[in-house]
């Protein structure tokens, strides 16, 4: 059996393009991946089946299988590469679903992840980076865990920044939040906005990731908190938790994140947002490379 982390998703910052032929639009984002979320498992099977267990498998027990990107996934893996061996996986959905921590692309990445080494598939890495954008513009860069730059509209993944260590506390008031019409609300209000551009996200210490944090924006929030107005007084009570580096939101909505110098201010941020009845999770980035 292989288990993998299918962590969750933040983009720290996040700027939107114009939209290209394919529909989707160009952008610029620095993501990083927190420790936990969600969990595959894998073992090897005569056919492909789909478990679910965790707190949010029932949100998604109405999806027909083959909608669920973990067995899109593998689905589409099994026929790139000529496979036809099975897998029994085991999907734990632990994180909020249209959340904006990209539960769906971290599992679909891990399942691929998990299935290229069960199946000992010879794939090249451009290879699989082209399999998973087919899967969703997220994809992509949620095959690493470390920082990542991400530009076109999801498939350009280079190294990001080291950070020094941080930890995160992500709360959804939860709001789901579908990413197409968030897209659809920024079109409308900037028809043709500039080209995105990679921030230079230097941010070797505390002071530098403040500053860093301050010369970026993400761009959807404004579209988000239209119409879920709660967002900006979570993002404001996150901004003025004890310890608190920087608050935003994360994606197209509705979490928000917070970061941290220290684990126990981050956990305090978390029991608090979960005592107003959000949800709510605390923990540690991967911040460098060596870290995954
Ligand atoms: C906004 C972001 C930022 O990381 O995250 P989430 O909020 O979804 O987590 C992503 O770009 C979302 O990526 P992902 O969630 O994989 O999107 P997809 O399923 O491919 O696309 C859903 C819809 O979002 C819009 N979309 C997505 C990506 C992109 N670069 N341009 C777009 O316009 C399109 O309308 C598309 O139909
Ligand atoms: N394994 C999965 N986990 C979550 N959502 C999934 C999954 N498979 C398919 N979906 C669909 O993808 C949509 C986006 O989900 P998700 O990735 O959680 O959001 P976001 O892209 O905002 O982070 C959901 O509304 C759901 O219908």
């Amino acid at each position: 059996m292989i288990a993998l982390a299918a962590p969750a998703k933040i983009n720290l910052y996040l700027h939107i393009g114009p939209v290209r032929p394919d529909g989707l639009h160009d952008l610029a984002s620095l993501f990083v991946f927190a420790r936990d979320g969600d969990v595959i498992r894998v073992e090897p099977a005569k056919s492909l089946s789909l478990t679910m267990t965790g707190p949010y498998a029932p949100l998604l027990k109405d999806l027909p299988p083959e909608k669920n990107l973990v067995y899109r996934a593998a689905q589409m893996l099994a026929h790139a590469a000529g496979v036809e061996a099975g897998a029994a996986i085991t999907l734990e959905k632990n994180l909020p679903v249209a959340a904006g921590v990209g539960g769906g692309s971290a599992d679909a990445a891990a399942a691929l992840n998990a299935l290229v080494a069960l199946w000992k598939i010879d794939i090249g890495e451009e290879a699989l980076i082209r399999l998973a954008f087919r899967l969703g513009a997220d994809v992509p860069a949620c095959l690493a865990k470390a920082p990542v730059n991400v530009s076109g509209a999801g498939e350009r993944i280079e190294q990001g920044p080291s950070l020094p260590p941080l930890w995160i506390t992500l709360v959804n008031p939860r709001v789901e939040m579908p990413t197409g019409p968030i897209f659809r609300a920024f079109d409308k209000a900037y028809p043709a906005p500039p080209a995105p551009l990679l921030a230079n996200f230097r941010a070797a210490n505390y002071q530098q990731l403040k500053q860093a944090m301050q010369a970026t924006r993400n761009d959807l929030e404004a579209f988000a908190i239209e119409k879920a107005p709660v967002i900006r007084e979570v993002i404001n009570r996150l901004a003025a938790a004890p310890g608190a580096l920087a608050a935003r939101m994360s994606g197209s909505g509705a979490t928000c994140f917070a970061l941290f110098a220290s684990p126990v201010s981050a956990s305090r941020a978390a029991r608090a947002a979960q005592a107003r009845g959000h949800w709510a999770m605390a923990s540690a980035l991967y911040v460098r490379l060596g870290d995954v």
